[in-house]
């Protein structure tokens, strides 16, 4: 300390503050080389020297400075500066370097990165120095500055202000209300009555209580009538524990806060920090860390456990706020999740569901998360067609359900789902009497699972129309994640069962086109007879992950009859309710629809098991999943309608549109296969894409920005000799291009490149193959590109990370001329070494592969198959178990690589393996480059490598067609060998 001009004598009192704050912690204090304690030693110098100076108000210390702006300038400025998660301090153009290093000044105070452990004991020096006296707020060492807020001794307009707009002038409110001036300590209840008071005497502001649904918590807004100032304050009346929820509920508060213009930050230690600059629109953006930034600043600086400081503003400039909770310091670790639940946001939830729940008595919003389940629901009664058609209050004995989602999913994307299949069974006495219902879905599942759901809703035109052509006359709409199931039309039933009292039943049935097959085979059943088996249930989606279901339906309209349905109260697994379908009961139902199930008389049958329908609930729902092939879809116009959207056959899900086009047979369309952008694994495949394998020397953690514009490569060259595969242009070296086609046409490096597993034993192909496999046929070993990725410190725009960016260039399916079915061609001109597209399908073991080839042999899966094996690296692995010898396989679920063709020998395509998210070579993603200048309509073409003679290679030989002169699968032509022992 001595060295910075500062002795013991001045020290040892603020040492022993800061001790006492810290309980006797003395790592904090001697973090950085006691720079707290310095820190405080110049505040205090300065403070001595600003209150003996005469100065102007704004010439505190983050304004003493010479170069300090003009006070107009400063009055515009946002209030806070410190970024703590960037370890970079803002500064003000009128801030003062910090007194002892320029060093310092740039760093982080207190506070922000670890200091965030104890945001709040600075600003508690502070008060207690305020409380005991010992100081005045001006001059305190640790003021509101520490926190990265400038202070309104700095803004002596907003001190009027703020007297002013807090009716402090009212000599009423001011008696009654504390005051609330900068650096007055002031907890939460303190503030609310202040406000409370200040409301109630000022007739132009109005004050708002709301529920957080959290803990008890409140929220409180303060409004001004012409909305230019409005603030909120929330209050936690109990423990804030962690959790992930209460952190995305924040998050979506601090998003699409109901302030239009507001910003703020959440911190990791359960604060908030509500900065709102009237007229500055917003532009948050939440980062990975749960933090929101915005707007070029942000307050990263808690205060403290209590509320410091209220500045209402004024039009123009900055409002803060700062939002607290209660809570224990001892607890202040666990804490890393801010205070505040939401409202359902739009991006959530249909409008008319919106409106539902937001209806006040709908107890949906203001109450805590377990008291929601099974409260009473209004249901809505929405004409799809028509959607002005009047909302009618239903029958309240009924229920919402709501089921707690898959752990660690987000709650913004919790309900957007569209699963494989919802079936309503209803039931009446009446014939034609329409149901009214919701049903709204939710799902569990992986996150692979998660994400597919989100597709298929990014395309609600395409679930819409098809939802017409397979309902045309009840027209129930399917909406992001909701189906309005309304008016369906209880006609064309039959009963079946002389037991139950006379109930109807019709079934209206949604899908996504994950269920093309179910959605036909169900449509009919819904106008057939209820003898015919109404759900056909599988309990597993493509990727063995189950899905579930969360259904709640209305009872009939009032004063309807309400059906009776079949009770068998003797059959186990009976799903009995008072009336509500409860998460028990739920969970039943979907237990229930893993195995086929068939319908009787009302009650939704299960392996012999009845489940009963409630008493009132006119409806009741199985959901299915589905794992659809092909080959079950039943040919005719429904196929046909139900087939890939012509404009787009990714159905939004690239980047750019992927129309196709049949200029030859106009009557032929592509087989149907699901659209999937990104691979997926199918079930046993062994794929871990966790952070925590991903190790130092697999990123480059230390990047920023563009890895191709460092001095040096980085480490994620490390595995191709320290050279990045891609040029600045974001094209593959001609080095890697040509190592390709070389290995394509260069007999002697084949030869040195085709490598082979020690016995037929040892080679996943073989020894899938026979259980007395024979001598491996070799594999190619590939050379691997390696992309950047996450937790690689450089952005999306690196110019190693070029396949995950996905397509960008212009692209067509267009069937052949030469009876090669479909095939890809490009619209636009491309040099050598554009990144065309990858290859996406699922990703299943080699052994599943065989299994599903044998299973279709035989049946008409149609003349083309799609897998490709990954076995880019198995030479270099000995005893590869079958879980990791992996392939793709886009029969079911693919990209637009799937329309690739081959072609011999000269291919326009080269296939390179690209590592991105996953250190081990097991599993690669394979993409495609052009080998050469490629011209625009041009087909683009790969060679497969196949080979023309193994029949019983996974992966089917076929008549090329190719045309090419070096055609070596064309009839009559058969192929001389081109890679001598190659298994693929
Ligand atoms: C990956 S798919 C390519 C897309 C396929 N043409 C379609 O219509 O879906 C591979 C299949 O296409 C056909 N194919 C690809 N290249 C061919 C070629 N050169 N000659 C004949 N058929 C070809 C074969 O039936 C092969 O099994």
């Amino acid at each position: 300390m001595e060295e910075l001009g500062l002795d013991r004598k001045s020290i040892n009192p603020i040492l022993r503050e800061l001790l006492k704050v810290y309980n006797n912690e003395w790592s904090y204090i001697e973090a950085e080389n006691y720079r707290l304690l310095a820190d405080q030693a110049f505040e205090q110098q300065e403070a001595v020297v600003t209150s003996k100076t005469p100065a102007s108000p704004r010439q505190t210390r983050g304004s003493v400075s010479s170069a300090s702006t003009s006070s107009a300038e400063k009055g515009k400025k946002p209030i806070c500066y410190v970024d703590s998660m960037s370890s970079e301090t803002r500064t003000t153009k009128d801030e003062k370097p910090r007194a002892h290093s320029q060093e310092v000044a740039a760093r982080p105070l207190v506070g922000a990165g670890r200091g965030s452990a104890k945001p709040d004991l600075l600003a508690k020096v502070k008060t207690e120095k305020e409380a005991d006296g010992t100081s005045e707020p001006v001059s305190t060492p640790l003021d509101v500055e520490h926190a990265g807020i400038r202070p309104m001794r700095d803004r002596p307009e907003l001190l009027k202000n703020e007297e002013t707009k807090l009716g402090q002038s009212s000599p009423a409110a001011s008696a009654a209300a504390p005051s609330l001036s900068p650096g007055k300590k002031i907890d939460a209840q303190t503030l609310e009555e202040t406000l409370r008071r200040v409301a109630s005497t000022n007739p132009e502001m109005s004050i708002e209580t709301r529920s957080t649904g959290v803990d008890n918590g409140t929220l409180l807004i303060v409004s001004e009538p012409d909305k230019k100032a409005t603030f909120q304050a929330i209050k936690d009346n109990g423990n804030t524990k962690p959790d992930a929820e209460k952190m995305e509920l924040a998050n979506e508060l601090a998003k699409e806060s109901l302030l239009p213009s507001s910003s703020s930050t959440i911190m990791n230690n359960g604060h908030q920090i509500v900065e709102r600059s009237v007229h500055e629109p917003a532009s948050d953006k939440i980062r990975g860390d749960g933090v929101v930034m915005s707007g070029g600043h942000s307050c990263p600086k808690p205060i403290g456990d209590n509320i410091q400081w209220f500045n209402p503003g004024k039009d123009g400039e900055s409002v803060l706020l700062l939002l607290a909770d209660n809570y224990s310091e001892d607890e202040e670790d666990e804490l890393n999740v801010p205070i505040k639940s939401v409202e359902p946001q739009s991006g959530n939830y249909e409008p008319e569901v919106l409106d539902l729940i937001r209806k006040p008595d709908s107890g949906l919003i203001n109450k805590p998360r377990e008291d929601r389940q099974q409260q009473p629901l209004e249901s809505i009664k929405t004409d799809p067609v028509n959607e002005e058609s009047p909302k009618q209050p239903l029958d309240k004995d009924f229920c919402v359900e709501e089921l707690e989602p898959a752990v660690g999913t987000p709650e913004r994307i919790r309900p957007r789902f569209i699963l494989g299949k919802v079936e309503v069974a209803a039931a009446s006495d009446e014939d034609s009497q329409p149901i009214s219902g919701l049903i709204r879905f939710e799902a569990e599942g992986t996150p692979a699972t998660l994400k597919r759901g989100i597709a298929d809703l990014e395309e609600p035109t395409h679930l819409k129309r098809m939802k017409h052509d397979m309902e045309p006359e009840a027209g129930p709409s399917l909406q992001n994640g909701f189906v309005s199931c309304n008016e369906v039309s209880l006609k064309d039933v039959t009963q079946d069962n002389d037991d139950c009292p006379r109930p109807s039943s019709a079934a209206a049935v949604f899908s996504s086109d994950d269920t093309k097959k179910n959605l036909t085979k169900t449509e009919s059943t819904s106008r057939a007879s209820s003898k015919r088996s109404l759900i056909t249930a599988d309990s597993n989606n493509s990727a063995g992950t189950r899905r579930k279901l969360i259904i709640s339906v209305s009872p009939s309209p009032e004063g309807s009859p309400v059906g009776k349905p079949c009770v068998n109260n003797d059959v186990s697994g009976s799903v009995k309710t008072n009336g509500c379908l409860s998460t028990a009961n739920l969970l039943e139902l979907e237990a229930a629809t893993t195995t086929p199930m068939s319908k009787t008389n009302g009650a939704v049958t299960s392996g012999g098991s009845d489940l009963s329908i409630p008493e009132n609930v006119m409806a009741a729902i199985a959901v299915v999943n589905t794992v659809i092939h092909p080959d079950e879809f039943e040919d005719g116009p429904a196929r046909k309608k139900l087939a890939h959207c012509p404009t787009d056959i990714s159905r939004g899900t690239e980047r750019l549109p992927i129309p196709y086009v049949n200029e030859y047979n106009s009557d032929t369309i592509p087989s149907l296969f699901k659209y999937i952008p990104v691979n997926t694994t199918f079930q046993d495949a062994y794929v871990n894409f966790s952070l925590a394998r991903v190790g130092e020397e697999d990123c480059c953690g230390g990047c920023y920005g563009d890895c191709l514009k460092a001095p040096y490569p980085c480490t994620c060259t490390r595995e191709t000799g320290g050279v990045f595969a891609y040029t600045k242009d974001g094209l593959l070296k001609d080095e890697y291009l040509q190592h390709e086609v070389d290995s394509l046409q260069n007999e002697e490096l084949k030869e040195k490149l085709v490598t082979f597993c020690q016995s037929g034993w040892d080679c996943p192909i073989e020894r899938a193959k026979s259980n007395f496999p024979e001598n491996c046929k070799g594999h190619l070993s590939r050379n691997f590109i390696k992309e950047c990725w996450h937790k690689c410190g450089c952005s999306m725009e690196c110019g190693n990370r070029v396949v995950q960016r996905g397509i960008t260039r212009n692209l067509q399916i267009f069937f052949t001329q030469e009876g090669k079915g479909w095939g890809l061609r490009t619209l636009e001109q491309l040099p050598p070494g554009a990144f065309v597209c990858e290859y996406v399908g699922e990703i299943m073991t080699n052994i599943e592969l065989d299994k599903r080839n044998h299973a279709q042999k035989g049946e008409s899966v149609g003349a083309h198959t799609y897998p490709i094996l990954l076995d880019g690296d198995w030479c270099s692995e000995k005893g590869l178990k079958d879980e990791e010898a992996l392939c793709l396989d886009a029969t079911n679920f693919g990209n637009v690589a799937r329309f690739i063709n081959h072609r011999c020998f000269d291919a326009n395509l080269i296939d390179m393996p690209v590592t991105i998210e996953s250190p081990d070579r097991h599993y690669y993603h394979v993409a495609f480059f052009t080998s050469r200048a490629v011209r625009a309509n041009e087909e683009l073409t790969w060679d497969y490598k196949i080979d023309f003679d193994d029949n019983e290679h996974p992966i089917e030989a076929f008549r090329c067609l190719c045309k090419s002169p070096f055609c070596r699968g064309s009839s009559g032509k058969k192929a001389k060998k081109v890679i001598k022992k190659t298994s693929c």
